[in-house]
């Protein structure tokens, strides 16, 4: 069971998100890799609206918990729900929820010869026609704009992907996710290769971004103080298993010491 303050309103979140409740939900999951239980009894309630930030050392089962709610990966044991469909029971209802939903792995295969802006027009490719010569639609790159905004990279919007960096590229590969505009948004550290000086700001952009958008966002992070700054909640995991869901007011009361051992020390920025 969530260990700390599980059942506590998320008074980190904004009102003006418009907060209802869990987008997703996971009762008792458990999910084995390769012979191995690598998620165990994981019980956790994911705000609508907000960005939820997990957190916890280098195998602590970060990665395996977004490819469980991305459905990647079934869970051998328990429950997994989403609001408006109920639990994710047959293969009908994953399609629902996995069409509402972005992931940006840390792999994200962008085309290098391709500028960053039509990069991140191709997350919304399958909104015009496949053989369409035309330019892409004004209201299309305006969102692209938009999104390459939200994550400080409108300045290099015509530069081939291949010319940037790769923290810039990183925020290029969660462009391309936000300008899908989904009901859910996971990400893992997608700001690993970001110059430290500029996430602080990065930080600021995204969150007003995702609020604005009132998207319900799970985000992978190793360093805490980006958590911190980041997420209105934050979950940690130790060895496949919640030792800390809450604020990241109660995060610095009570998680840090509960993974303080598993998360590498924060930088100075
Ligand atoms: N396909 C697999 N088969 C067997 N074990 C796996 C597999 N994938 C991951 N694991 C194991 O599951 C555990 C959790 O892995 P996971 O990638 O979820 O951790 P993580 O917290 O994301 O780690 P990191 O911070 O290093 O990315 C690790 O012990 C890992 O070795």
């Amino acid at each position: 069971m969530p260990s700390s303050a599980g059942s506590e309103p998320a008074s980190g979140v904004p009102a003006s998100t418009g907060t209802i409740g869990p987008a997703v939900w996971l009762d008792r999951v458990a999910v084995a890799l390769g012979g191995h239980t690598v998620l165990q009894d994981i019980t956790l309630r994911v705000p609508a609206g907000a960005i939820t930030a997990v957190v916890g050392r280098s195998g602590a089962g970060k990665t395996t918990l977004l490819r469980t709610l991305n459905g990647l990966v079934p869970p051998a044991e328990g429950e997994i729900g989403a609001a408006g469909i109920g639990p994710l029971g047959d293969a009908e209802s994953w399609r629902r929820h996995r069409r509402r939903i972005a992931t940006v792995f840390q792999n994200h295969a962008l085309i290098d010869r391709l500028s960053a802006l039509d990069n991140v027009l191709l997350g919304v490719a399958d909104q015009r026609h496949p053989l369409s010569l035309l330019p892409w639609p004004r209201d299309l790159r305006r969102r692209a704009a938009e999104a390459l905004d939200a994550v400080g990279m409108l300045g290099l919007a015509n530069r081939p992907v291949s010319r940037l960096s790769g923290g810039e590229r990183q925020r290029v590969g969660l462009a391309r996710a936000l300008v899908r505009e989904p009901d859910l948004l996971l990400a893992d550290e997608p700001f690993a290769s970001v110059d430290p000086t500029l996430i602080a700001q990065l930080t600021r952009d995204f969150r007003e971004a995702v609020h604005r958008r009132r998207l319900t966002v799970v985000i992978v992070l190793h360093q805490i103080e980006t958590a911190r700054a980041l997420a209105d909640r934050i979950v940690g995991l130790a060895e496949g298993r919640v030792v800390f869901e809450g604020t990241p007011a109660a995060f610095d009361q009570d998680g840090r010491g509960r993974i303080f051992h598993a998360v590498r020390p924060a930088r100075a920025d």
